[in-house]
């Protein structure tokens, strides 16, 4: 089963737009679940401009299925981490200007410094996943750090979906074959949404998680939370998704 974690990050956008506490982020984060989302996840980026570091502390509080941290392993975020012990760590390296996620690690480069952050973080209980491109060396240096899991950064599948699913995928297909082989977990997450979700769903093997957030928010716009929550899930189902 590939579960959907529901990123909360653009609800957090909105309550900030105003500086007061609407949307309610937390009763979102409740309503997500009840909804059918199997977990939460938030990004907390430097300048808090959507998840606010205390917005993590108090989800871990009332999140019943999984909430799963996103971040760049800086002092800061370490510090949080420890602090809060969500059920997955995901570790992203974004610069602190960055728009959105943009690149995954070099895991080849950053061997030995990941090792040492993934120790440290499942000495306390947590999940580890590592966000990298669909690259064979990547995964395999990955599997050298002791994560438990990767996360394909599935932009450029979801920027050539409509050119032609296959190919799109082909890359994916392939780092997946090798994470399977080492024994390594396997999540995926960005920009996708209820067109692109179904064909990753179904030709991708062994995926256990993704992670979505700005088309959900965009849809719910129009289709309703609780109606989009479903349609995702039914894209990871082996139903049909009609909108
Ligand atoms: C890790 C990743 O892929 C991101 O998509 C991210 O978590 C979203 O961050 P923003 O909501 O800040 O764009
Ligand atoms: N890890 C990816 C994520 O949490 C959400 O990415 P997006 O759907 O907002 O692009």
């Amino acid at each position: 089963m590939t579960k959907l974690s529901v990123n909360i990050n653009k609800i957090a956008t909105l309550r900030n737009a105003r500086g007061h506490n609407r949307p309610n982020l937390l009763q979102a984060a409740r309503d997500i679940e009840r909804f059918g989302a199997q977990g939460i996840t938030v990004h907390p980026r430097p300048d808090e401009r959507h998840i606010r570091y205390q917005d993590v502390r108090d989800l871990k509080a009332v999140v019943s299925t999984e909430l799963n941290v996103e971040g760049n392993p800086t002092p800061d975020f370490l510090d949080l981490v420890r602090e809060v012990r969500p059920e997955q760590v995901t570790l992203v390296p974004d610069a602190p200007d960055a728009i959105t996620s943009n690149a995954g690690w070099n895991t080849v480069q950053h061997q030995d410094y990941l090792r040492s952050i993934v120790a440290d973080l499942k000495s306390l209980g947590c999940r580890v996943s590592i966000f990298l491109d669909p690259v064979p060396e990547l995964v395999q240096a990955a599997a050298t750090t002791g994560t438990d899991r990767i996360e394909l950064y599935t932009e450029d599948y979801a920027r050539h979906y409509h050119a032609g699913p296959e190919a799109a995928l082909r890359p994916y297909r392939e780092a997946a074959a090798v994470a399977r082989q080492l024994g390594l977990g396997l999540n995926a997450g960005h920009d996708l949404d209820l067109d692109n979700l179904a064909y990753m769903h179904h030709n991708l093997p062994g995926l256990q998680e993704v992670s979505i957030g700005h088309a959900l928010v965009c849809d719910a716009l129009y289709l309703g939370l609780e109606n989009t929550v479903q349609l995702y899930r039914r894209c990871l189902s082996g139903l049909k998704s009609e909108k």
